[in-house]
């Protein structure tokens, strides 16, 4: 109906950073409508004008307060999610990074959107349960995000 705002779904870029430390990367259960209580790394969409790396560095500061150091591109996937409440599409954009100071403490700056940051070691045995979907994927297809 003309009153309903008929949102036509539409592709969307997201930017995910493995922030690596020692063996260890950074994950936290989502309470967002994507992904709700499976654990995802940080990150976020992608804003207008910005560079990959801009938007990893500033999503891992909004959701956690970390400063992230030297970063490079990983890999990028395609992700179609048709079994969440609303249809959703994301071209994902995948960084890994260190921080800037490896001793920062992760804190959890959106407690709506996030149950609390964690390091797990990356190893599918170790790995809480269950990852964000394309984690998933990514682990089971034995992705290494490590140099
Ligand atoms: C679903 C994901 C790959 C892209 C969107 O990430 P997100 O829901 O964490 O987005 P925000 O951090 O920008 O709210
Ligand atoms: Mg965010
Ligand atoms: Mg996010
Ligand atoms: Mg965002």
């Amino acid at each position: 109906s003309p009153l309903e705002m008929e949102m036509e779904p539409v592709p969307r870029v997201g930017v995910v950073v493995f922030v690596l430390k020692g063996k260890s990367v950074l994950l936290g259960r989502r309470r967002s409508s994507i992904g709700a209580s499976t654990f995802a790394l940080p990150g976020g969409h992608l804003e207008f004008g910005e560079s990959f790396e801009e938007c990893g560095a500033r999503e891992l500061k909004e959701e956690t307060g970390l400063e992230m150091g030297k970063a490079e591109y990983l890999t990028v996937t395609n992700n179609l999610f048709l079994d969440q409440p609303k249809p959703a599409h994301y071209v994902t954009i995948f960084l890994r990074a260190v921080l800037a100071d490896p001793d920062q403490v992760a804190q959890n700056l959106e407690p709506s959107k996030c149950d609390g940051w964690g390091w797990y070691e990356w190893d599918k045995d170790k790995l809480p349960q269950p990852l964000f979907w394309p984690l998933h994927e990514m682990v089971r297809s034995g992705f290494n995000p490590f140099p």
